[in-house]
């Protein structure tokens, strides 16, 4: 699925949040949204899942204006939206529901998808049974499991430590792989954009504006990332950190637009 930001400005009662927002992001194509907290990433994943309508411009799916949520686009946050009643298994079967799959038939479908993120024996646990990560590989099956066109994450692995948050992106690169989504990714881990990104788009404090573009897709990408270096450098300038002063990623939170 094709989505397409037209000359978007949005606004909340008077505070610009995002001022003429124009890019096409291609079938299949990931591509990361970086930029200080507050500026109006989580802002432009809403209007491509229908959520928000942009003030001005227009929120296009394959050249059709964007009328409200569809199963079609799914959103997926960084706190795990599991029902803490349900098991796994039922949590993923649940994205099933609108399609009036037959309820056993979901759950079968629902174990293959846990198996696929390493959850195979865990189907009948209930989400505080599980550790953080692992609720997140069953939120990961849930949104994959109604074969989604577009994959919207807002900081999916924002509160996962380091390690898990890796062996989660590999284990979304891998299901990205396989289904082929297009992917708008939210994160203020610029690793984590280098590691899975095509395209990352560094957007300035509020209103935001795109201020630079960086294409990765001819890379074969390990989280051994040495050789972006010099792209994490300007990345992380662009926000204002000076490499020489990052202490973690999680600096990112404190640059307040
Ligand atoms: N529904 C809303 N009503 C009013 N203001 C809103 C609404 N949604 C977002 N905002 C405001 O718009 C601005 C941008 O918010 P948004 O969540 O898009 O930023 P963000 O870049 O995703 O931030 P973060 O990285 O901290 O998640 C913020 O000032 C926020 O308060």
């Amino acid at each position: 699925m094709k989505l397409s930001f037209q000359n978007i400005e949005k606004e909340f009662s008077g505070l610009r949040v995002i001022e003429n927002f124009s890019r096409d992001i291609e079938s299949g194509e990931l591509v990361a949204l970086v930029g200080p907290s507050g500026c109006g990433k989580s802002t432009l994943l809403h209007m491509a899942a229908g959520l928000e309508t942009p003030s001005a411009g227009a929120m296009l799916a394959d050249g059709a204006s964007i009328q409200g949520p569809h199963p079609e686009r799914t959103l997926m946050f960084q706190e795990n939206a599991l029902y803490p009643w349900l098991t796994l298994a039922q949590n993923v079967a649940l994205a099933l529901e609108f399609q009036k799959i037959d309820k056993q038939l979901a759950l079968k479908q629902a174990a293959e998808w846990l198996s696929k993120v390493n959850l195979k024996g865990f189907e009948n646990y209930f989400p505080h049974q599980v550790s953080g990560g692992m609720r997140q590989r069953a939120a990961l099956a849930r949104a994959f499991i109604s074969h989604p066109k577009a994959l919207l994450l807002d900081e999916p692995f924002g509160a996962l430590d380091a390690l898990t948050r890796m062996t989660l992106q590999d284990a979304l690169r891998q299901l990205i792989r396989e289904a082929g989504p297009t992917v708008l990714l939210v994160t203020h881990d610029v690793d984590e954009a280098l590691f899975l990104a095509d395209r990352i788009l560094v957007f300035s404090a509020r209103p935001a504006t795109v201020l630079k573009e960086f294409n990765l897709t001819q890379h074969e990408k390990t989280h051994d990332l040495s050789e972006f270096a010099g792209m994490r450098r300007e990345i992380l300038g662009l926000l204002g950190i000076h490499a020489e002063h990052e202490e973690s990623t999680a600096i990112l939170e404190e640059v307040e637009a």
